[in-house]
């Protein structure tokens, strides 16, 4: 196929012709997916794109993105510095969009806090299974009539990272929450506006940024206010005081840290806006998927019947014995793709992948879909929603390390283990409640999406009956 090469400086080939000023960015501006599918037909594992004048560079291929992200960590894990932290000053904090030595301590003292919460005891499986009472207590007040799941369902996520962060979970009406979640989906959708912003520093002069900085002023107030309040508690209650005990007592020990108020405010921040709409877009796919293939729900429900009946929730202990659901959860992540480009990476020096240059400063990119839609992967019923490939022949459940929905390499998703539990303990318990149906019989909602950061599923409405009234 018709691919550019740039023999001057070496740079991965080129799919179509960059325009003046504005690069691909036109090509880009609706849907990413189908075009960066084509582009490696034409180009192969890795090809340049311009935003504005900005080289992004994307790498395909399931080899090609370990080479890059695994083995050569070192040189690939750093972030863009992205335009909000400039305009707030609070450049180099927190953990996602941050890099170097700061994100490092950052990132590795959230991990061992959320480890801490998720083993013995498992207060995090205890607080999910709380907020999934009341998640399926409001589906049930629903009494069967059509409803779109996908506010209170992002409530509903959103309560369990608060009640991680804080130890306390909100009645979903509660203003100041309700005001929260907003304002945070307001910054996850400005952040697309960011994307082009940090492509075209100039339009920060012609609108937009002002909101955007009072938006996240709001934010951070109302995280603040939580800091205040939930820091003096015991450590084993809430991330924001254990965060704190952990930063007096490095202190106390005269060790070098970089921990203090900003880099946890910020921290608090990316937890937040990392692992809501995340997991509760994920619960939406799976549901869509249960109305689209009624036999998958029936299987999946057959099995938490034999397992463990109706006399109790699910358990996270639990989990290995729901093979075929763990398997449809899987499958829901590999086809859904929610996050088909990963989290966008910079490079900090000019650096070479299979001889061609990716200069400084260049944007660079793992594309999942890339290998979570591989046929030469999972077969040629790739674009088919199938949990049964992820189940061998003996029955076990198939661990592929294609699977990577999370990312790959030193900047893989930290909630990782928190999503899997969140997933298992809230679908297990939809399922064993609830049968799902399509408001119209054999008129299931499309499986379309609206790209945005995440691939959220077209809003639609189903059925929720109650099993016991069945
Ligand atoms: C199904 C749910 C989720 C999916 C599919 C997902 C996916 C991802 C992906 C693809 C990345 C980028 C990795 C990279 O740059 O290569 C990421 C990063 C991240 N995720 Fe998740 N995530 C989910 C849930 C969560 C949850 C629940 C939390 C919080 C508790 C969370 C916190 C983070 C953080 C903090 C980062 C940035 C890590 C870093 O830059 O070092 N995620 N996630």
């Amino acid at each position: 196929g018709y691919c550019l090469s740039n023999k001057t400086l070496n740079l991965p080939p080129c799919p179509v012709r960059p325009l003046p000023l504005v690069g691909h960015l036109l090509a880009l501006k609706t849907d990413r997916r189908p075009k960066f599918k084509q582009w490696r037909e034409q180009c192969g594992d890795m090809f340049s794109v311009y935003l504005g004048s900005q080289l992004l560079v994307v790498i395909n291929d399931f080899q090609l993105i370990k080479e890059t992200f695994v083995k050569r960590a070192d040189e690939f894990s750093d972030r863009p510095v992205s335009f909000l932290d400039k305009m707030t000053g609070q450049q180099g904090r927190g953990i996602v969009m941050n890099s170097g030595h700061v994100w490092k301590e950052q990132r590795s003292v959230a991990l061992s806090i959320l480890r801490k919460f998720g083993f013995g005891k498992n207060v995090l499986a205890e607080r999910v299974q709380e907020e999934v009472s009341h998640y399926l207590d409001y589906l049930s007040s629903c009494d069967g009539n059509p409803v779109d799941i996908k506010k209170i369902t992002t409530e509903s996520t959103a309560n369990i990272i608060c009640s991680i962060l804080t130890g306390k979970r909100y009645e979903y009406t509660h203003p100041t929450f309700q005001k929260l979640i907003k304002e945070i989906e307001r910054y996850f959708i400005s952040n697309k506006q960011e994307a082009t912003i940090t492509c075209f520093p100039f339009l920060k002069y012609l609108s937009g940024h002002t909101n955007m900085t009072k938006n996240m002023d709001y934010i951070l107030k109302i995280l603040r206010e939580f800091i205040v309040k939930s820091k003096d508690k015991d450590p084993e209650d809430n991330f924001i005081a254990s965060y704190v005990s952990e930063k007096d007592s490095r202190i106390v020990n005269g060790e070098a840290t970089t921990m203090d108020e900003i880099n946890l405010l910020r921290s608090v921040l990316d937890l937040f806006v990392a692992g809501t709409e995340t997991t509760s877009t994920t619960i939406c796919w799976f549901v869509l998927y249960m109305l689209n293939y009624p036999q998958v729900q029936k299987k999946i429900f057959d099995e938490i019947n034999t397992q463990i009946g109706s006399g109790r929730v699910p358990s996270i202990q639990d989990r290995p014995k729901l093979v075929y659901l763990n398997a449809a959860i899987k499958e829901t992540q590999r086809f859904a793709s929610i996050v088909p480009q990963s989290v966008i990476r910079s490079c900090s020096k000019t650096l070479t992948i299979r001889n061609y240059t990716i200069p400084e400063g260049s944007l660079i990119v793992p594309n999942l879909d890339s290998v979570l839609l591989d046929k030469n992967i999972w077969g040629s019923d790739a674009d088919v929603f199938n949990p049964d490939r992820f189940i061998d022949t003996n029955g076990q459940l198939k661990k592929p390390e294609e699977f990577i929905p999370f990312g790959v390499g030193r900047r893989v998703c930290l909630g990782e283990s928190m999503a899997k539990t969140e997933l298992f303990l809230y679908l297990s318990s939809l399922i064993q409640r609830f049968h799902l149906l399509p408001v119209h019989p054999d008129q299931p909602p499309p499986m379309d999406y609206i790209f945005g950061l995440t691939m959220i599923p077209k809003s639609y409405q189903l059925k929720l009956i109650e099993r016991a009234a069945i």
